[in-house]
């Protein structure tokens, strides 16, 4: 059964790492990952996104520990692989947590040669390191969700694990409406939204997701509690202006038939 009263408005997380992969491609300090959330915040998001890796090629733990002063009654994301051991000056994942006391971390599996992530979690596989690590996240305070591809099944066994929530992997489903056909990919988000619901995790989502393909995932999984977006919406603001493609996203979320 699906109550109206059940779904707030799906939240938009902006990921701000793009900004830092420019920045960090002249070595500067222009353009400052700092400002484009303040200017993302003052435009309405309802949440900022990170994701740090210990190569630091993106966001970097500076820039990171910057961010809760100046996030008001928003929420910080911090996205990362729980079993990335610290490197250099990256101090780890749970380090990182306890030095800002995010609303939510979000665990990812992925590895330095990524380009991009582009997987989740199996929860098939033996959960018993990650269930740890669940747990030291969830005694930080945070929400703890899963980075888990779209189709995965056999989610009990992340919510026995302490998982709050499921991020759903949607690069497939965004390569597939690209390609013109999306129903098998979406046909894969929705089993995992409704696995996840049923269970009561929450769901998320989130990897490629723009403005051209938005409204079709939440069209069909209206209770998606938080998309976090950052490749598409920063290169949609080269032309359109940051405030504004802020304000086009919200404006999908407030369109989803409820
Ligand atoms: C976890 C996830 O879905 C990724 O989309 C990620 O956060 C994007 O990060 P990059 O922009 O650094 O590739
Ligand atoms: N969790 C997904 C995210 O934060 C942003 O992914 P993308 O929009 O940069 O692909």
């Amino acid at each position: 059964m699906f109550f109206a009263w059940h779904v707030p408005v799906t939240q938009l997380s902006v990921n701000i790492n793009k900004v830092a992969v420019l920045r960090n491609s002249r070595g500067g300090t222009d353009p400052d990952p700092l400002e484009a959330a303040r200017c993302a915040l003052a435009a309405g998001c309802h949440g900022i996104t990170v994701h740090p890796r210990p190569d630091q090629r993106h966001i970097r733990p500076a820039d990171v520990v910057a961010i809760p002063a100046i996030l008001g009654q928003a929420e910080l994301n911090i996205e990362g692989n729980p079993f990335a051991p610290a490197r250099g000056s990256y101090p780890g994942l749970l380090e990182l947590v306890r030095a800002t006391h995010p609303a939510q971390v979000t665990l990812v599996p992925d590895s330095d040669a990524q380009l991009t992530s582009d997987h989740g979690f199996d929860p098939s596989a033996d959960l018993s390191a990650l269930r740890k690590r669940i747990g030291e996240f969830r005694r930080e305070g945070c929400r703890v969700s899963v980075f888990v591809d779209a189709g995965s099944r056999g989610l009990a066994r992340l919510a026995d694990c302490g998982a709050d929530r499921v991020e759903i992997y949607t690069g497939p489903f965004a390569a597939a409406v690209a390609r013109g056909d999306v129903d098998a990919a979406l046909a894969d988000c929705l089993a995992t939204a409704r696995e996840a619901r049923l269970l009561g995790l929450g769901v998320n989502a989130g990897h490629d997701l723009s403005q051209a393909n938005l409204a079709t995932l939440l069209a069909a999984i209206p209770w998606i509690d938080e998309v976090s977006i950052g490749h598409a919406l920063f290169a949609e603001a080269l032309y359109e202006g940051l405030a504004t493609t802020i304000s086009r996203y919200l404006a999908i979320l407030a369109d989803v038939p409820r």
